[in-house]
C-alpha cells in the first residue's frame, strides 16, 4: 500500500505503508542513531513525533523483551529507507513491522529518508501528515494542526509507585520518565519513589527522601508551569537532579531561560565536554529545546558543552544543591560514557557533609 509524507514546506514523499495504517499529524524529527531503534520507539520524549531513522536498514535484530524505555510506543509514526522483514538475534520476539501493528503505530518505508533529513537541517524541524491518499488537503491539515501543550502529563502515573533498595532514597517525578533511569537508580542500590507529575511539594518532602529527580519527558519545558512551581518549591529542601526536560525545568525554576532548537539533537554519539575536567564524553542525547547557557543566574556553574554546537549540556547550582545534564547519562540507547554520572550523585546525596 502506498503512504504519502507531506512536510510543512510543501515537499511530498512518497512511499509504502508498514506497520498500522493510521493518518497521523505530527512535529518530524531525525535520529542518527545506527542501532536503538527499540529505545527511540519507547522513549516518551518522543510523543507527537514521526521519528526518521538516517541509518538506513532498521529492524534487523527485531523487538526483544529489554529494551524498552516505557511499555508501549511513544513515537507518532516511525519513517525509514529500508526496515528488515527477518530479523535475525537470539533475543527476538517480534518483527518491527509486527511491533508497530500491535501498537497502533504507522510507519513508513521507502523513503529518501537523507533528503528528509537535509531539509530538517536546513528548515529546521517542520510539522507533517502522513497519509494514504494524495491529497489537496494536507497543506490545510499540517497548518491547523499544533504540537500539543500536555504531551508531559500523558499517560501518567496515577498513584505513586515504590521500588525497595538498601541505599538513598531517591524520588523521580514522572514526566514520561525513561525506564533506563529507573534501572541506574535501582542498581546504584537505591530505594526509589516513582511520583505522579501533580504531586505536590508536601507530600514529596514527607516522605523523608535523600534526593529528588526530575525525569525526562515530551514537549516545550515551559507548557508545565506547574511543575516548575513544584521544583521552586523544593529547592533548598533536598538535593535535585534534573534530565533532560528535568534539566531543562529546574533552569527555568532557576529563573533562566529556554527555546526551541533549529532541529535538535537526536542520536547515540553527540559528543560533550566535561567543563572541569576537560574531558570529552560520547553521549545519548533527545532534546529540541535548550537551556540558554547565557541566561543562567549567579550560583550556577555550567558543567558540560556540546562540542558540535556549544550549547549548553548540564549545570550545578552548588549552593542550592542542584544538579541538571541535558544528555541521557542513562544511555538507552548509546555508550555508556556518562555511566558515573548518576552514581556519584547518589554517592554525593548519602554523604552527611554535601547534606549539612
Ligand atoms: N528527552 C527529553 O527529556 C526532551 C526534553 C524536551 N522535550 C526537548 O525536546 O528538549
Amino acid at each position: 500500500m502506498k503512504a504519502y509524507l507531506y512536510l510543512e514546506d510543501g515537499t511530498l514523499v512518497e512511499g509504502e505503508a508498514f506497520g498500522a495504517i493510521k493518518e497521523t499529524l505530527s512535529e518530524i524529527v531525525f535520529n542518527t542513531g545506527m542501532t536503538g531503534y527499540q529505545e527511540i520507539l519507547t522513549d516518551p520524549s518522543y510523543r507527537e513525533q514521526t521519528v526518521v531513522m538516517t541509518y538506513p536498514i532498521v529492524g534487523n535484530y527485531g523487538i526483544n523483551k529489554n529494551d524498552f524505555e516505557s511499555e508501549d510506543i511513544q513515537v507518532k509514526a516511525f519513517a525509514v529507507r529500508e526496515y528488515s522483514v527477518h530479523p535475525s538475534h537470539y533475543e527476538c520476539d517480534e518483527t518491527l513491522d509486527d511491533f508497530l501493528k500491535s501498537k497502533g503505530i504507522p510507519g513508513i518505508y521507502g523513503i529518501d529518508t537523507r533528503m528528509i533529513t537535509k531539509k530538517i537541517r536546513n528548515i529546521g524541524t517542520m510539522k507533517c501528515l502522513l497519509t494514504y491518499d494524495k491529497t489537496s488537503e494536507a497543506m490545510e491539515k499540517i497548518n491547523t494542526y499544533s504540537f500539543p501543550k500536555d504531551v508531559a502529563r500523558r499517560n501518567a502515573l496515577k498513584e505513586k509507585m515504590t521500588f525497595d533498595g538498601n541505599g538513598a532514597k531517591i524520588g523521580l517525578l514522572d514526566l514520561g520518565f525513561k525506564r533506563g533511569i529507573l534501572r541506574e537508580l535501582l542498581s546504584c542500590g537505591c530505594k526509589v519513589i516513582l511520583y505522579p507529575y501533580n504531586t505536590g511539594a508536601d507530600e514529596i518532602m514527607s516522605d523523608g527522601l535523600d534526593g529528588f529527580m526530575f525525569s525526562n519527558g515530551p514537549g516545550d519545558p515551559k507548557d508545565n508551569p506547574e511543575i516548575i512551581s513544584l521544583a521552586k518549591e523544593l529547592f533548598g529542601k533536598m538535593p535535585l537532579f534534573g534530565i533532560c526536560l528535568g534539566h531543562q525545568i529546574l533552569a527555568l525554576a532557576l529563573g533562566a531561560d529556554t527555546f526551541k532548537m533549529k532541529f535538535g539533537h537526536r542520536g547515540s554519539n553527540h559528543p560533550v565536554i566535561n567543563l572541569k575536567s576537560q574531558k570529552v564524553l560520547i553521549s545519548s542525547q533527545n532534546h529540541g529545546y535548550e537551556v540558554d547557557g547565557r541566561s543562567l543566574p549567579e550560583g550556577t556553574v555550567k558543567t558540560y558543552e556540546n562540542i558540535n554546537d556549544g550549547t549548553l549540556e548540564g549545570f550545578d547550582h552548588p549552593g542550592l544543591k542542584i544538579k541538571a545534564v541535558q544528555f541521557h547519562p542513562e544511555e538507552g540507547p548509546g555508550p555508556v560514557d556518562g555511566h558515573e554520572i548518576i552514581a556519584g550523585w547518589i554517592n554525593n546525596v548519602k554523604d552527611d557533609e554535601y547534606n549539612a
